[in-house]
């Protein structure tokens, strides 16, 4: 296509959103009117489930549960009464709490105020508000957040290390479920920190979870600071605007309002049922033109702005746990899924850019513009040059390097990287996600496959019981492939050696003797 060709394709494409200022190109995916049209009655049926979830269909059948996101910016639309007021006043007392730590009603025993806050939790319920904490934060914050989204100990000692008074932090244990491992394992380490400088970690305590979750009625009992309630209806990986995602944000100052404002914004724009007129409905359509509809082609998302940093990593859970699917509706086996991933432009230009202008072209790439380099005015790099001219310059020379060597992209500009267009640049891509899945026909609102991970990490965990107990019945020297007979697994050997060589590395008793290469050589014994 010559440049007049592509530059009036580029206007017949372009979505503008005035409100928001926001603009979406797909100009540069290579699909055709003949393939726009093939997908019509695809998008028609596509709309029309995104109508009926909105309106508390059960869009997540195997759970049998509504899929409500949507309600949490425009409480109006959800279902029933009892549900907008939930929302509404789960919202206010979500302020009021903020609010009263800001202004020290709410306190640390025998201090005046909050300055820190740790926020456990994994998954949707640390991905969002980290997200959220890079780009939006201010700089001088009325708290700091510090993350454990691991069980890491190592990782938990380095966020404790950096924090300078734990007598001065809240700590936020946010789990949906209130069941998962990992947030558990990491408050019950940072309630023991707590102990040790003999802080009662219940005066410091909140908790963000489902009603009657093992984590509340650990809360109820213990009588933590306060809970905040967390819906089923609301999914781990669209949580951002609810509590899991709005108490962080709140608490660091960041003006959640305004975030709910733009998702409601781009709600607004993608419930439109006009694929031209809907930049979701667009994501939509080029992500199935790139990947042929099977996720043939990775997403690899560059926002040229270090505040988005983690934009690429929140989108990974949102798009790879929806959409990563084994079966479609009917049951039948489809392996679905479109793996994301990214940093940010220009850095990620002098790492893997030249396998994406010159390799296997097995991706398209999504380039975040933001229009405002800085809120104020730059010096001067080169004469009349800026280092934000470059940084636009970097992104207009990758797209068009790109596009030269037959890799598609599709750009999204924000005038501004603020709480508004983060709000709507994450409703953007929920609603993206959620009408991608039923062009491809699958629940985009379970995680099935993590089911099935968290069982297995159960069962080595009883298994490790299973053999210390055995070493400490015998108490002499064991071959693994005797320990593993007498715990009653000897075709779970292999994962015994493993569980003994970790205990061993720890320090935990075990001891090896023999030949560290050939482990079938090796007797164990308690020291
Ligand atoms: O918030 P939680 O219930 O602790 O869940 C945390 C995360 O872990 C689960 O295994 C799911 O795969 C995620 O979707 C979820 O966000």
């Amino acid at each position: 296509m010559d440049a007049k060709a592509l530059w009036q394709r580029y206007q017949d494409w372009l979505y503008f959103h005035e409100g928001l200022g926001l603009y979406l190109d797909i100009s540069r995916m290579r699909f055709d009117n003949a393939f726009v049209e093939s997908l019509q009655s695809k998008f028609e049926k596509a709309f029309a489930d995104m109508v009926a979830l909105e309106k508390g269909a059960i869009a997540n059948p195997d759970e049998n549960r509504m899929v409500g996101h949507y309600w949490l910016r425009n409480p109006d639309l959800a279902p029933t009464p009892e549900l907008t007021q939930e929302i509404v006043q789960t919202l206010e007392q979500i302020e009021t709490f903020a609010d009263q730590v800001h202004t020290g009603a709410i306190h640390p025993p025998k201090e005046s105020c909050f300055t820190d806050v740790i926020s456990i939790g994994i998954g949707g319920s640390a991905l969002g508000p980290q997200f959220v904490a890079e780009a939006l934060a201010p700089d001088s914050p009325p708290l700091n957040i510090h993350f454990i989204d691991n069980t890491d100990p190592a990782g938990i000692d380095r966020v404790l290390s950096h924090i300078n008074n734990l007598a001065t932090t809240l700590v936020l244990v946010i789990s949906k479920s209130g069941g998962t491992p990992e947030p558990r394992n990491g408050m019950i380490e940072v309630k023991k920190a707590y102990a040790a400088k003999n802080l009662d970690f219940a005066k410091y305590a909140v908790a963000i979870t489902s009603a009657d979750s093992n984590l509340d009625k650990v809360a109820q009992s213990e009588g933590w600071l306060t809970t905040v309630p967390m819906y089923d209806w609301v999914g781990g990986r669209t949580s951002e605007m609810s509590s899991v995602g709005l108490v962080p944000a709140a608490l660091q100052g960041i003006d959640i309002r305004a975030m709910l404002d733009g998702a409601k914004e781009m709600d607004d724009a993608t419930r439109i049922s006009n694929l031209k007129n809907n930049p979701a409905a667009l994501l939509a359509l080029a992500w199935y033109f790139s990947g042929n509809g099977k996720g043939e082609k990775d997403m690899v998302v560059l926002p040229y702005k270090d505040s988005l940093l983690l934009f690429s990593r929140y989108l990974q859970q949102l798009v790879m746990e929806s959409l990563g699917k084994e079966q479609d509706l009917d049951g039948k086996t489809v392996y679905q899924g479109i793996a994301v991933y990214g940093n940010k432009g220009s850095t990620d230009q002098h790492a893997y850019v030249q396998q994406l202008r010159e390799g296997v072209p097995n991706f398209f790439a999504t380039l975040i513009e933001v229009l405002e380099d800085r809120q104020t005015p730059s010096p001067e790099i080169d004469p009349g040059v800026t280092a934000g001219d470059y940084l636009s310059g970097f992104l207009l020379g990758t797209r068009q390097a790109l596009y030269e060597n037959n890799r598609d992209s599709i750009t999204v500009t924000i005038p501004q990287v603020n709480a508004r267009t983060v709000g709507a640049l994450i409703a953007l891509y929920e609603r993206a996600v959620g009408l991608y899945a039923s062009l491809v026909n699958i629940n985009a609102y379970h995680q099935p496959g993590v089911e099935a991970g968290k069982k297995a990490a159960a069962t080595i965990l009883d298994l490790q019981k299973r053999v210390v107990e055995v070493l400490q019945k015998e108490k002499k020297a064991l071959s693994i492939a005797e320990i593993a007979d007498k715990a009653g697994s000897p075709e779970q050997v292999e994962a015994i050696y493993k569980i003994l060589r970790h205990l061993h590395a720890n320090h935990r008793g075990v001891v090896f003797t023999g030949d560290l290469s050939k482990p079938a050589s090796l007797t164990v014994s308690l020291g």
